[in-house]
């Protein structure tokens, strides 16, 4: 049995201690007896673990070393280039790259991670890969598969087969991008289709939708109705939707209301969106941002996510999900101190409900002892700070520990 002391638990001001015993939490709360070992925290703030809800791992590094390779850093450009790389992709390949972006985020205290996996690929060299990956890996980190059309779900010939055959492989989500068809209607279509294939398979949906500037996209309005129909929107997450941030205020309040009763879930990536979005824009240039404080006011469900690392679509990235927060929360203008002291909520439980793995997220005495503990003494200090994940537990077990920073250098500066 371990006991940590000291601790300041995100979301709980009373308690100060944690119990763990076989891998779980056995209690939370104070003054909770002997153990075997007893872990000060000094005042740490504790989390649950980071979750990055949207990556694609089967991309990661795939840009690397090749500069500028998006010379116009459009998203067209970025499937454009992958589509010409994609072709010479092996299951090492995958494997080799995806476990790289894996350690990185594990590194920074994610340990849950959705993933789409392209499947416009004849062979479906990364759905096999990283459902191999998931298996082995289940014990230090939770991976969710998206099989995911980048292609096109009507534009990349073959694809609803190849999406039937990744979901009997054993792929976790229905994803598609319906502003990459080549027409409305045929948007439209995919979006029906994809909402059938989930259902009868009886898995969550991911889109990839309205990723552009256009305020006249409406592909959001179609899939919250179609899963509104269905009493699916809590199974059902609506990615990117960076032209929500475009739309007119009056058709965005309609919205609002349709999405509080579908219940619809979102997912904003802000780093990866600010550099693809607004490339059409000269001034004022938009920043790629869907309406993220109103649908959190809204009572809809929103997380943020890293998207890509060194890919063909955005050069930067490193699985920090502290660097998502931070130019998140400055982009949607969550920056009062009641936004900020909450704003964790969007790299932790937003994206575990997602994810739906909240039987095994949070918390609280009977789930698995899962945490990471933070260099600063609460969610203020930490945001301000950048605070770095001193460790990461996973059952019990740390995935790693690592010292505090020495970051106080005193600047004698009077003396210069
Ligand atoms: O933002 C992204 C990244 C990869 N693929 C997409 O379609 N969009």
């Amino acid at each position: 049995m371990k006991k940590y002391i000291h601790a300041s638990i995100y979301g709980d001001s009373e308690s100060k201690e944690i119990l763990v015993e076989n891998g779980r939490f056995k209690a939370i709360g104070n003054d909770l007896g002997n153990a075997d070992e007893v872990i000060d925290l000094e005042g740490r703030l504790v989390l649950p673990p980071y979750v990055d809800p949207h990556l694609h791992l089967d991309y990661i590094f795939s840009g690397l070393g090749e500069g500028n390779a998006n010379v116009s850093g459009t998203l067209f450009e970025g499937i454009q280039r992958w589509s010409e790389n994609k072709k010479s992709l092996t299951e090492e390949i995958v494997r080799e790259r995806a476990l790289k972006g894996i350690q990185k985020e594990l590194s920074h205290g994610v340990q849950f991670i959705r993933t789409h996996v392209d499947i416009t690929d004849p062979n479906l060299t990364g759905m096999k890969a990283l459902i191999k990956l998931r298996d082995e890996l289940k014990d230090i980190v939770t991976l969710q598969l998206v099989a995911f059309p980048q292609e096109g779900f009507f534009r990349y010939k073959g694809a609803e087969q190849l999406m039937e055959q990744a979901l009997e492989m054993g792929a976790d989500v229905a994803g598609g991008i319906p502003h990459f068809e080549i027409s409305y209607e045929q948007g439209v279509e995919s979006l029906k289709r994809i909402v059938d294939m989930a259902i009868r398979h009886m898995v969550m949906i991911d889109i990839h939708c309205d990723e552009n500037d256009d305020p006249n996209s409406r592909f959001l309005e179609v899939l919250n109705a179609l899963v509104m129909e269905e009493d699916y929107g809590p199974y059902t997450t609506a990615s990117h939707t960076c032209s929500f941030g475009s739309v007119e205020n009056s058709y965005a309040n309609k919205m609002l209301g349709l999405f509080k009763e579908s219940s619809i879930n979102f997912i904003s990536c802000p780093t990866e969106n600010a550099h693809l979005q607004g490339r059409g824009d000269t001034y004022p240039k938009r920043r790629g941002l869907t309406r993220v404080k109103e649908l959190l006011n809204n009572d809809n469900n929103v997380a943020f996510a890293q998207d890509s690392i060194a890919d063909y679509w955005y050069p930067l990235g490193n699985g920090n999900m502290m660097n998502i927060l931070d130019n998140g929360i400055h982009l949607a203008h969550y920056t009062h101190i009641d936004e900020i002291n909450k704003a964790f909520d969007l790299i932790t439980y937003n994206g575990a409900n997602i994810m739906r793995v909240n039987d095994a997220y949070g918390i609280e005495a009977g789930k698995p002892a899962n945490f990471i503990v933070l260099d600063a003494q609460d969610a203020y200090e930490a945001i301000r700070e950048r605070a770095e994940v001193l460790a990461s537990i996973r059952n019990g077990e740390y995935l790693f520990r690592r010292e505090p920073r020495k970051n106080e250098i005193e600047v004698d500066f009077l003396k210069l």
